[in-house]
């Protein structure tokens, strides 16, 4: 793991060739054509064109050019030499929004990318669930309480979390609430990467108030110390902050699930450029594991978009259905436009994701590897709240690394539902978090994220892995 090109089988492309899919038959609309799953029913459907034309007017949230630049930083990931960090917020929230909020989701990330750097000394890519992650795919269509039944909360872009019906009604011109929003959270977050907040200088300065008792924050310290050392050398040779602008700032991306289609056509320009469409919402999007139906609106939609794109899959994949979906979504092979996000769960991941590896190592495609610990091991507490355990979540990452390493590709990245603040949403961790702490700051809109000292910890174990022989064969 230390050096991945030594780890990876070679894998050809079978003499793909690397150019942008051909999509003549596809435009942003073309995805109504087709059956669509989780999105709303609008009662006013003069409403939603009123929305979608206000949105249309919108300047785009994010460039193409940094979206092409994402992609390269992914084709890095997909071939052995970076590793990708993504994650953020469950669902962002028009109540909950705060300067805090981002702010300490943004300087966790920093502290994670930091142990991560220093372990695997390769490249982190950081690419936040930030900034446009407000749709929400559901199980069930309605929700049950004291005898009352409604329909279920999908996202603060689509209807409210309260429980009463007027609050459940979706309404097209939240569309324009969650662009807003997603607008200001961005303007904070391209001033916190490029105006010093992450200077490498600071690295100590990124650690959270509340941090200060976690046993963690020691280790941590010990890594910037070390940092700031090679600085400090760095500085005597003539490299520094100034002369050096990768010091001084970093890349930080954004990404969120692409459910609501209609906000994301609006979103969808021309690159003058080059041509071609991009879905300017965010750099990156995804697409949920209840939506991936080759011949649905989701997939249409995604397969003519140039951004890197992502996949969940759980564990009801078969390895003939990933191929037909990776074929569909990126027919050139380019490296950086497809990640694959597994999401199986912890007893799963050893059954499900060999066959799964094997196949796309095999049919030669070139795709980022990645693991979503949360999605595949959400429970119910006694007391009724939603959470995840810690150890099923590092259980999930560690046979990940397993199972991908051992198919001779690249365990390229994380996937997590995760904030800076101080939550209790999950179980376990270093505090050794029980059922009944949770109600003390469980705050999610829907799902358990990790707190601060919870990540920073996994931080820790996944760094880890990187060192070869702390892989269980
Ligand atoms: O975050 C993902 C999904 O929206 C979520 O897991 C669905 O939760 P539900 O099973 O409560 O609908
Ligand atoms: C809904 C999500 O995941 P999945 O599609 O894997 O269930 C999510 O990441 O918010």
């Amino acid at each position: 793991m230390k050096n991945p090109d030594r780890t990876l089988k070679q894998n050809s492309g079978q003499g793909r060739e690397q150019t942008a899919s051909v999509t003549s038959d596809w435009t942003p609309s073309s995805w109504r054509d087709k059956p669509v799953l989780q999105h709303p029913t609008y009662n006013d459907p003069e409403a939603l064109k009123t929305a979608e034309a206000a949105l249309r007017k919108q300047p785009p949230l994010v460039f193409a050019q940094e979206i092409r630049d994402l992609k390269a930083q992914l084709a890095n990931v997909a071939e052995g030499r970076a590793f990708l960090l993504q994650g953020g917020d469950c669902a962002e929230s028009f109540r909950d929004f705060t300067t805090q909020g981002i702010r300490d989701t943004f300087k966790v990330f920093l502290q994670m990318a930091i142990v991560l750097t220093y372990a695997g000394k390769l490249p982190v890519v950081k690419v936040g669930r930030l900034a446009g992650q407000f749709a929400k795919p559901r199980s069930a269509d309605m929700e049950d309480i004291d005898g009352q039944s409604l329909p279920s909360y999908r996202g603060d872009i689509i209807n409210a979390a309260e429980f009463t019906a007027e609050a459940r009604i979706p309404e097209p011109m939240r569309m324009l609430d969650a662009y807003h929003q997603s607008t200001a959270t961005l303007n904070l977050l391209r001033a916190f990467a490029n105006g010093g907040f992450a200077d490498l200088h600071e690295v100590s300065r990124w650690n959270l108030t509340f941090l200060e008792n976690n046993p963690l924050r020691e280790r941590y310290e010990q890594v910037a110390h070390n940092i700031r050392d090679a600085l400090a050398f760095m500085e005597v040779v003539g490299i520094n902050s100034q002369n050096t602008p990768s010091l001084h700032r970093t890349d930080f991306y954004t990404s969120h699930e692409a459910l609501l289609l209609h906000y994301e056509e609006a979103l969808t320009r021309q690159d003058s450029l080059t041509g071609r469409m991009y879905d300017c919402s965010a750099h990156m999007v995804w697409i949920g594991e209840r939506t991936r139906q080759l011949d649905h609106a989701h997939v249409e939609f995604f397969r003519g978009i140039e951004n890197p794109i992502g996949v969940k899959i759980g564990p009801s994949i078969t390895p003939d259905e990933l191929l037909a979906l990776i074929e569909a979504l990126n027919s050139a092979n380019e490296a950086g436009r497809l990640t694959l996000i597994s999401r199986m769960g912890a007893d799963k991941v050893r059954e499900r994701l060999p066959a799964l590896v094997e196949a796309v190592q095999a049919a030669g495609y070139k795709v980022v590897w990645s693991c979503d610990p949360m999605h595949g091991n959400t429970e119910k507490t006694g007391n009724g709240f939603k959470t995840r355990s810690f150890d099923n979540i590092l259980s999930e990452i560690r046979s990940f690394f397993t199972v991908v390493t051992e198919a001779g590709a690249w365990p390229g990245g994380i996937h997590l539902e995760m904030t800076g603040l101080h939550v209790t949403e999950c179980v376990g961790g270093a505090y050794a978090l029980s059922e009944t702490d949770l109600q003390q700051r469980y705050m999610t809109q829907c799902d358990p994220r990790l707190n601060a000292d919870q990540v920073l910890e996994l931080a820790f174990c996944v760094a880890g892995f990187f060192a070869e022989d702390a892989l269980p064969v």
